[in-house]
């Protein structure tokens, strides 16, 4: 998988500057390589460090340039031949070209850079990871017909473009097959024009696609395409122009977890690599130890990933999550699972906390916020005054910046560990445990 010399490289923005020597000194959290010359800092995608680089400079501002590669002089010996051919173009990996154990690195001491502030530097975080590829359970793909030619895959890395592929390496492998097939059956079909995207996923129930379409659709039509997923033996939804969600039928999509079963709507946010996510929540167990005494309040709950391993465990569980229709899965998900110790409740947590919420004596919370965090939500957190928080992230800057607030506010940091969801990607998912002083 080793090769010195990278064959392909994403289209370059128009170059400005002439070409010009950069030894590559670090390496940022979406793959640019950092070089400095006078002071002033240059960012090269694709260069890596160790690594003497030409490139040329293609915006230049006041506190730092940006360049595109040219080509490498002298290689990393942690640069490899990208696995995916899509890699110099697509915009769904940044991190194809450094060897995977190297990927890990870059990510933890990116990690630790960013939480600096709350936990020091020879403290060591802990690492979760599973296999590089073939993990992803549910993507989005984008479609366009171009000069008659239908286009599928995701947007690139330099441009909005659709990045049109063949395969994909990161999907699960059954969701590899019915990606070709889909390509295959689109390319000469009268649907392509209908879809604004298609959303494949794989849970324990098995294969499902989505087809979001933006024109209606004619009955033989459908029904050419019903008969495609019965051979491919995948579950079809549709998603008329006017409609906020699919139409499922009452077979509902789930998976399994902690020997539970969650139910979910197939367009409702799930974890989208199932392996990682068992061994996170596994974590989380592990570091918060729910018992008989706790009630814990799982905040951004989605349909009770969290929720419910921990109502197996604790006294009393509130799950709260901005979208109705997941919050009412979430309480039919607890009965199902026959745990009448879980209660859900819908509410923006960005907005002031409701009295029901604040009137309980919470001993420990968990939270699992979007990128934005959940900085508006931290006050009443501690003024419920939880013995423990645990702090689950996928945006490491707004975890930094939440977990300083609640140290200046009387939490310490017990441990931060480091989960690689998304392998070949620049995104990273964080867990911290934080206790009351
Ligand atoms: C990262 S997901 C985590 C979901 C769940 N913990 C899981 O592991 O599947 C974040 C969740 O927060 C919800 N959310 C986003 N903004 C919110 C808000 N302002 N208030 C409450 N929930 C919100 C989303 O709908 C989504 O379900
Ligand atoms: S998202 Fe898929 S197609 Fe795009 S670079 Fe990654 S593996 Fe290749």
């Amino acid at each position: 998988m080793r090769r010195r010399h990278p064959t392909r490289r994403p289209p370059s923005p128009p170059a400005l500057g002439p070409i010009q020597l950069f030894e590559i000194e670090g390496l940022t959290h979406d793959a640019k390589g950092v070089a400095r010359q006078q002071g002033k800092v240059t960012f090269i995608s694709g260069a890596l460090p160790g690594e003497t680089v030409e490139a040329q400079v293609s915006k230049a501002g006041r506190r730092f340039d940006e360049a595109s590669l040219n080509q490498v002089i002298h290689h990393s010996p942690d640069r490899v031949t990208p696995a995916c051919p899509h890699f110099f173009q697509c915009g769904g990996c940044s991190f194809q070209h450094l060897a995977q154990e190297k990927q890990l690195d870059a990510k933890y001491d990116w990690l630790k850079g960013q939480i600096r502030k709350v936990v020091s530097s020879d403290e060591p975080l802990s690492v979760l990871a599973d296999q590089p590829v073939a993990y992803r359970r549910r993507a989005r793909l984008s479609v366009q017909v171009k000069k008659q030619r239908v286009q599928l895959g995701f947007r690139g890395k330099s441009s909005n473009e659709i990045v049109s592929i063949d395969r994909c390496l990161v999907l699960t492998t059954p969701l590899q097959a019915v990606f070709e097939s889909l390509k295959t059956s689109l390319a000469a079909d009268a649907l392509a024009k209908k879809l604004g995207h298609v959303e494949l996923l794989e849970d324990s129930k098995g294969l499902a696609v989505t087809f979001r379409l933006i024109q209606a659709l004619d009955d033989s039509l459908k029904a050419q395409w019903e008969s495609w997923a019965q051979q491919q033996q995948v579950a079809l939804y549709w998603q008329q122009p006017e409609m906020k969600r699919a139409e499922v039928d009452g077979n509902r999509r789930f998976y399994q977890l902690d020997d539970l079963r969650l139910h979910y709507h197939p367009q409702d946010f799930i974890q989208v690599n199932a392996a990682m996510n068992e061994k996170m929540v596994k974590q989380a167990m592990n570091w918060l130890e729910p018992c008989e005494q706790d009630t814990i309040l799982d905040l951004f709950c989605g349909v009770g990933n969290f929720s419910l391993p921990l109502a197996k465990r604790a006294k009393q569980v509130v799950g709260v999550e901005l979208q109705e229709e997941m919050v009412a899965v979430a309480g039919e998900n607890a009965a199902a699972n026959h745990l009448d110790n879980a209660h859900f409740v819908a509410a923006d947590l960005t907005k002031p906390v409701s009295r029901e919420l604040s009137n309980i004596a919470f001993t420990k919370v968990l939270l699992d916020p979007p990128r934005a965090g959940a900085f508006e939500f931290l006050e009443a957190i501690i003024n419920m005054r939880p013995k423990q928080i645990l702090y689950v992230s996928c945006s490491a800057s707004t975890l930094a910046r939440d977990a300083e607030y609640l140290v200046t506010k009387g939490y310490r940091v017990l441990r931060a560990g480091l989960m690689d969801m998304f392998p070949q990607t620049s995104h990273v998912e964080t867990m911290m445990l934080l206790q009351k002083k």
